[in-house]
């Protein structure tokens, strides 16, 4: 039996002049997490369009399920839940209205759609909010609401686009926990992050993504190993960042760091402290000249 779910081989492709995709290959082990983790105009969007067969690769291969997503695109369907980056429900209806059509369009009898309502509605913290039209809902539960519109039929792959941009840090790990608990039950989610740290929360397996390129790939622990757990940031009297220096995070690191460069900085330097960002991991990544380094 095969035991990935996804797997992409030197996916290539254009619009018109702009290689979006320059030849990316990746594989995803059934019922894992996997974080495609790149900035604005990476390609993520792209990717996961070719994956859930809307829209076509100009070279090379990806499966889901073993089923080509150009050769066997009603098999791949069959196979996938797709959570784009913007809400696909319906803003008049109420929540339980969204899921129940869901439900009925999905083929699913008028007891069948009942029942599996109410259990989504519980599954994603939307019971006490059911009854109400979704252009009252907060972001965290539009996005919540979205996912379980998605998820109205049981599928093995689940794709997430970007599913926690926008969001405030509550809703962010609440939407994390849901996640977390749908690998739980076996499913494979492939998701697209701008954020270090929630692909570092989530992923089994991370791949960095970097003008059409996969720069990096590994666990969050060799990425970070690669970057550091934290950052030092200097800052001058106009509060501008004059320097970052990655650091393990630990005590005994921040303090070496700052004996070492103590003396360099100008009496009213300020430092602040705080989680590596993309812009550290590319820094990190393309200082080391680390194009397409494995970190596994
Ligand atoms: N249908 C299209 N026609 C022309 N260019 C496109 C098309 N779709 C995407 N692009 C371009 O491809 C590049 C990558 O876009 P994509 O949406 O895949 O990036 P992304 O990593 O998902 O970024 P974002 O986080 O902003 O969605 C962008 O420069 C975008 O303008």
């Amino acid at each position: 039996m095969n035991t990935y779910s996804i797997e992409v081989s030197n996916l290539r492709k254009s619009f018109g002049e702009q290689t979006v995709l320059d030849g990316v290959s990746l594989i995803v082990a059934k019922g894992t997490i996997f974080a495609l983790l790149g900035p604005n105009g990476a390609g993520k969007t792209t990717l996961i369009h070719i994956l859930s067969t809307l829209s076509e690769p100009d070279d090379g291969f990806a499966r889901i399920e073993g089923h080509d997503v150009v050769y066997a695109r009603n098999e791949v369907r069959r196979s996938i839940s797709l959570t784009g980056q913007f809400a696909a429900v319906d803003e008049v209806l109420t929540g339980q209205e969204n899921i129940m059509m869901m439900c009925r369009l999905s083929g699913l009898t008028p007891g069948e759609s009942r029942l599996r309502t109410a259990e989504l509605l519980k599954q994603f913290d939307l019971e006490s909010a059911a009854g109400k039209r979704v252009k009252t809902y907060s972001g965290g539960m539009r996005r919540r609401l979205d996912l379980a519109v998605s998820l109205v039929v049981n599928r093995p792959v689940l794709f997430l686009d970007e599913p926690t941009t926008g969001l405030d840090t509550v809703s962010r790990r609440s939407l994390w926990e849901i996640i977390l608990r749908l690998k739980e039950q076996g499913i494979t989610i492939f998701l697209t992050t701008q954020y270090l740290e929630e692909a570092d929360q989530l992923a089994d397996e991370i791949a960095v993504l970097s003008a059409g390129r996969i720069v990096a790939a590994g666990t969050a622990e060799a990425l970070k190993a690669h970057v550091g757990g934290e950052v030092i940031e200097l800052r001058n009297r106009l509060d501008e960042v004059i320097r970052t220096i990655p650091t393990s995070g630990s005590v005994h690191d921040v303090r070496q760091t700052l004996n070492e460069i103590a003396h360099l900085c100008p009496p009213d330097t300020r430092i602040v402290i705080r989680k590596p960002s993309m812009d550290d991991v590319f820094l990190a990544l393309t200082t080391a000249h680390q194009k397409e380094a494995s970190l596994a």
